[in-house]
């Protein structure tokens, strides 16, 4: 008889998932992933269901990696909420499975798992793309996404500057006072990514936010909103000129309204560099488009259920 699941809250997953154990089994499970091997790791595009009257979308998103014996699937609905909504933009549960006998291990909180994950994804396109010597980071938004990304930037990287810009200024304040360093506050997207050498967009933004004219030759973009087909956060220039990198082809031609209305062509995954299939231009302007994957949730989910059986 199969032990009945344990359920782990928001607090106890986000107790248990550092970046420093998250980065390298990321790593390694996007590099399968682009081997396209269903032996090693099977993971179908996300199914989304608009959720109509709510101006939302319930996304859908199992993955097995068989290598490490992992099934999962993540449960994730997301709103485009209104400007000063207090509901919040993104829910997500993660459920565990015994791959063997098919029953629930876990049951657990997703927030956490998404916000790490996504920053910690973006942190590989960093390492892999961004200039040799990067002393600016830009971060477009000031929500759960910008502030994962503030920290999984700042404990991986050094730089000399980081700016935060937002819709409302006085969300990036906000955003100023919650880090732990010196923050700078810019008045317009224009002033947070004037000499970046790094830029995070962490918007619910349906349109442009970021324009190429702004964009130093040379920098890099993880461009993590904009995950419906019709929404955008980058301009067909930006799209145009930079050489693009996403998570997984298949998901950015169903999913990225910033490649599909562009028409801009995907020129590899991140596991493509990983496997050294393909180069790491980081001498041009690179963008990562992140659309998030099953699978970076399962190994998430994998390290908390680990960690918490563990425990003494
Ligand atoms: N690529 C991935 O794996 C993931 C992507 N996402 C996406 O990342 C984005 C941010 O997510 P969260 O930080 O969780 O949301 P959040 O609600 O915590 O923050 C959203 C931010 O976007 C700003 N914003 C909203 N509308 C805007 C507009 N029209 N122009 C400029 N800024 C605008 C808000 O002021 C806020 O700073 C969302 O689009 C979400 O769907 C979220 C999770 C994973
Ligand atoms: O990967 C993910 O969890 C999501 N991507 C876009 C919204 C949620």
């Amino acid at each position: 008889m199969a032990q009945p699941p344990a359920f782990l809250s928001d607090d106890v997953v986000a107790g248990l998932l550092r970046y420093d154990d998250l980065i390298p089994p990321l790593e390694v499970a996007l590099g399968k992933f682009s081997r396209h091997d269903s032996s090693e790791v099977a993971q179908p595009v996300r199914s989304v269901v608009p959720i109509q009257n709510h101006n939302g979308f319930l996304g859908l998103m199992p993955a097995y990696i068989a290598y490490e014996s992992i099934l999962c699937t993540k449960m994730v609905a997301f709103y485009k909420r209104e400007e000063g909504s207090v509901l919040p933009s993104i829910q997500a549960s993660v459920l565990l499975f015994d791959p063997e006998h098919g029953n629930i291990t876990a049951v657990m909180d997703g927030l956490e798992i998404t916000n790490k994950r996504t920053a910690a994804v973006s942190a590989i396109s960093a390492k892999l793309l961004m200039p040799p010597q990067s002393n600016v980071l830009g971060i477009l938004g000031s929500g759960q996404q910008a502030l994962s990304h503030y920290e999984a930037f700042t404990h991986l990287f050094s730089f000399k500057e980081v700016r935060v810009w937002s819709r409302r200024r006085e969300m990036a304040e906000r955003f100023s006072a919650a880090v732990q360093d010196p923050i700078t506050v810019c008045s317009s997207v224009r002033e947070a990514v004037d000499g970046a050498d790094v830029i995070v967009t962490v918007t619910s933004s349906s349109e442009p936010v970021l324009f190429g004219e702004w964009v130093k030759p040379g920098a890099h973009v993880a461009a993590v909103g904009a995950c419906r087909p019709d929404w955008r956060e980058l301009d067909n220039d930006l799209m145009r000129e930079a050489v693009i990198y996403v998570d997984s082809r298949e998901g950015a031609a169903m999913e990225s309204g910033d490649i599909i209305l562009s028409g801009a062509k995907v020129f590899a995954e991140l596991g493509e560099i990983i496997n050294g299939t393909l180069p790491a231009l980081c001498e041009r302007t690179t963008v990562f488009k992140s659309l998030g994957m099953g699978i970076q949730d399962a190994v998430a989910a994998k390290i908390v259920f680990d960690k918490w059986k563990n425990k003494p």
